[in-house]
């Protein structure tokens, strides 16, 4: 059985409950504490009842995105207010127009109660004047249907919307749907995987631009016919970033590259683009883990890209620990530098999912995933930063940071089911990759964000700041994150204490 609960759009300002009222301001509340006595139950979801147009603030509402709404409900009177009478009929406000067409975009169903309000023999005009003007009759003056002229408006709405772009309409199948992150560095990728990170042209576009840059600030113009730049890709996979080089010569720089790959099926791929191009005196195929190779000579340049939608899980900061020992002591690292990024988000979506499984290690395991019904509660923050070369003889690759995030004021409460994690990379100088909401990469689509679960959702209120602690921990064989929020009264335990459910094999 699945079970719809009826909850008014109301917030009023002021405090949550009303001393003298048995009904909450926020309407939130009321459904939050049904729930919770429901112990989450993923057949509960909300039909949210738009009283008025006259909406609440857009943080408030924001809050729904993430919560399971199925259906909202409009009423014919509540429509018929954005019909505002004028010297030449009947007009459409915009009222609304922005909570229908978002829940729109959410597959969530509208209905429409009430009695119908426009005798519509008497009022008929045709509007054709504004965004909004419909026709409120047919051509023969007459309708199939009296609420004929609701149904136009709500249609009306969705068929002003926005279309999808080509990437959003690729992505629909992926819309919150969880994948455990890959491991590239003890699974090999397969052609598959290979052939999706190629298409993702904006990345080696990125890649040339940084690798250009670092080439002419290497030699100067004057000596570019004299001096050779030794290149070494780590990690080449099928070849594209040895193409970006090659590329980037159009800076007249010559080059001499090592192609360092440890999964042998993509090497044969690798060795073919070679013999293909006719590389063979510029390009040295290596088949080896980088961590265990003794190169020939030292490189002036590492170019890698081993990260994954968190930066450093796909383990870049120990596999380049392992590549740097033959980089020359001014060589270069492509990338730099790169940081992760979470922020707190409301996704019964995806805790449903999660729970539906009844394992509690499925909580405690971070997952890849192209969020879609989730509410992002406050804006992401850095946690983790690496940097490269890093020739200090202390540095080790664990961390722990401690952040708090503040709800926007007029949000009201909230619920938090985890947070979303992402990636800044600089390449060179200011060139840079990212996936972290507000310095993301148009048209980049290789990486989807990270979801790192809480085993029981912690509510938050807009005074108190959500207290968030991350751990990255390593042993020989592994590294693994810890996470928990001890936000005020709830918190949560540490999820995945000693890498017990979730790790990457080193
Ligand atoms: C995300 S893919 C990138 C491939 C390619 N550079 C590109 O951008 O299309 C990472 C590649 O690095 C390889 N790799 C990961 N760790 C490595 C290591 N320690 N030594 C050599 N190759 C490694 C993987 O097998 C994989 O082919």
């Amino acid at each position: 059985m699945e079970l719809w609960v009826r909850i008014p759009l109301r917030k009023s300002h002021g405090t949550p409950t009303d001393s003298n009222s048995e009904y909450p301001k926020d309407s939130w509340e009321l459904w939050n504490a049904f729930r919770r006595l429901c112990d989450y139950d993923s057949n509960l979801s909300v039909a949210l009842d738009v009283e008025s147009m006259l909406l609440p603030s857009q943080n408030s509402l924001e809050r729904w995105l993430g919560e399971s709404v199925k259906a909202v409900i409009i009423s014919t009177e509540v429509i018929a207010d954005c019909f505002v009478q004028t010297a030449r009929g009947y007009l459409l406000t915009s009222y609304g127009e922005e909570l229908i067409t978002r829940f729109f975009h959410h597959s969530v169903q509208i209905i429409i109660s009430g009695s119908t309000l426009h005798d519509l023999q008497k009022e008929s005009v045709n509007i054709t004047e504004g965004k909004f003007s419909l026709v409120l009759v047919g051509a023969d003056g007459t309708h199939t249907h009296p609420y004929k002229p609701y149904w136009d408006y709500v249609s009306n709405l969705f068929y002003s919307m926005e279309l999808l772009s080509e990437q959003e309409r690729i992505e629909l199948r992926y819309r919150d749907r969880m994948c455990t992150l890959s491991q590239p560095l003890k699974d090999n990728l397969d052609a598959e995987a290979y052939e999706m990170l190629e298409q993702d042209s904006y990345k080696y576009i990125q890649y040339k631009r940084a690798i250009a840059r670092a080439l002419k600030d290497r030699v100067p113009n004057e000596k570019a016919s004299e001096l050779t730049t030794v290149l070494m890709v780590v990690g080449a996979g099928r070849g594209p970033l040895c193409q970006s080089i090659i590329g980037a010569e159009k800076t007249d720089r010559k080059v001499k590259v090592y192609a360092v790959e440890k999964n042998p099926n993509a090497v044969v791929t690798l060795h073919d683009l070679v013999k293909a191009n006719g590389w063979e005196g510029t390009v040295t195929v290596i088949s080896c883990d980088v961590r265990f190779w003794n190169a020939p000579e030292r490189a002036d340049i590492l170019v890698s890209e081993l990260l994954g939608s968190f930066g450093d899980n796909d383990l870049s900061p120990e596999c380049l620990d392992g590549a740097q020992r033959f980089l020359k002591p001014d060589g270069i690292s492509i990338p730099f530098s790169y940081t992760s990024f979470i922020q707190p988000v409301t996704t019964s979506k995806l805790y449903s999912d999660i729970k539906s499984h009844n394992k509690h290690s499925y909580f405690e395991t971070a997952y890849s995933v192209k969020m879609h019904s989730v509410a992002r509660l406050a804006p992401s923050q850095p946690v983790f930063t690496f940097t490269h070369p890093n020739f200090s003889k202390k540095h080790n690759n664990e961390g722990y940071r401690k952040l708090y995030f503040d709800l926007p004021r007029d949000m009201g409460s909230a619920l938090v089911h985890g947070f979303a994690g992402y990636f800044e990379a600089f390449l060179y100088d200011d060139v840079h990759i990212s996936i972290e909401p507000t310095t993301t990469t148009p048209n980049m689509f290789w990486w989807f964000p990270v979801f790192f679960p809480l085993v029981k959702p912690v509510e938050v209120h807009s005074k108190t700041p959500i207290e968030a602690h991350f751990w990255r921990f390593n042993d020989s064989t592994k590294v693994w994150y810890e996470w928990s929020v001890a936000t005020f009264p709830t918190g949560s335990p540490i999820h995945n204490t000693n890498g017990s459910s979730y790790w990457i094999d080193l």
